[in-house]
């Protein structure tokens, strides 16, 4: 079993500095080596070198911030993570924000048309061009993976691949009023964090799955956004919410997926070492280390 690291020192889909450097850290903190201890073979060609795009080439499309630039960017993405899983591989993606996840879930989906998507996050990252507020796109990549919208040629790479049913939240507490109404008019399945208090995570994941991948039969894409933990856990990240999962939901939730055996890709987002102190920012890269390896079968027994 192999997996392919791809390290995208990226920050362009929001404003806070110091999310690109999440990938590096989480190197530098040994994961490549981590993984192997695991069993792992391991592939790691060094983090990608995305070709800027000036500020003064990229101005704003309405709302949106670096259009452009997170476009090109999500497209050279999903050409790599599409490229090791159709090589076998695991692709294990770090970064950066969470706008690459248009690339890498494009990615997978274009080797794995029945892939579902388990998004773990304290938001749902579903505001189209015209609901956003902030005009950041990490706010925005699954709107364009269902194609919500398609105003935005920019964005005309991305394929409509994910179907609303073969998508589900786990963590969510923070959500724009335009998305509550897109997850509502779609159907979306979500696990907020109340139901996670009502059931407990255990339930949940089953709940989960049970809605995406009812016979444990699909491959599965976990896209985990840090921020779906306390901030209190995983400190070190851009748009940090408090009442989040503990550390342990957060693990069970990667060993329960990696127990089905149908984990095909993992995204490890929203790391930025820079937002705060240096030991917050150990603590959040120490904890992104732990949950890729709980994801790829680090067991407690
Ligand atoms: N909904 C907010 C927050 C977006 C959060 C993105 B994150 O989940 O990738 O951190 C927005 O649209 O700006
Ligand atoms: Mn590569
Ligand atoms: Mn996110
Ligand atoms: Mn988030």
């Amino acid at each position: 079993k192999s997996v392919a690291i791809v390290g995208c020192p990226f920050s362009g889909g929001q404003t806070k500095a110091g999310v690109d450097k999440g990938p590096i850290y989480l190197v530098e903190a040994g994961l490549p080596q981590q993984l192997a201890d695991l069993g792992w073979q391991v592939q790691f060609d060094g983090h990608h070198q995305f070709e800027e795009i000036s500020a003064a080439s990229d101005p704003p499309i309405g709302k949106l911030k670096n259009p452009r630039f997170v476009s090109k960017v999500c497209q050279a993405v999903a050409q790599v993570v599409g490229g090791h899983a159709k090589k076998g591989q695991l692709p294990l993606t770090l970064g950066g924000d969470h706008s690459l996840a248009m690339g890498t879930i494009s990615g997978t989906l274009d080797t794995y048309p029945d892939a579902c998507l388990v998004w773990v996050d304290a938001h749902a990252d579903i505001n189209t061009p015209q609901t956003t507020d902030s005009g950041n796109i990490h706010g925005m990549p699954v709107s364009f993976l269902l194609g919500l919208d398609t105003s935005v040629p920019e964005f005309a790479w991305v394929k409509p691949n994910l179907k609303p049913n073969k998508l589900v939240y786990i963590g969510l507490r923070d959500i724009d009023a335009g998305e509550k109404k897109i997850l509502r008019e779609n159907g979306i399945k979500a696990f907020s964090m109340h139901e996670v208090d009502k059931w407990g995570i255990g339930k949940v994941v089953e709940m989960a799955l049970d809605h995406v991948n009812p016979k444990r039969e699909s491959p599965i894409h976990l896209s985990f956004d840090v921020d779906a933990l306390d901030p209190s856990v995983a400190p070190s990240t851009g748009t940090p919410v408090r009442g989040g999962l503990t550390f342990r939901e957060g693990h069970y939730i990667c060993e329960a997926i990696y127990e089905t055996g149908c984990l095909v890709a993992l995204d490890i987002m929203e790391v930025n070492p820079s937002l705060a102190d240096a030991a917050s920012a150990v603590q959040t890269v120490a904890v992104g280390c732990s949950l890729a390896r709980s994801a790829l079968g680090e067991t407690l027994l």
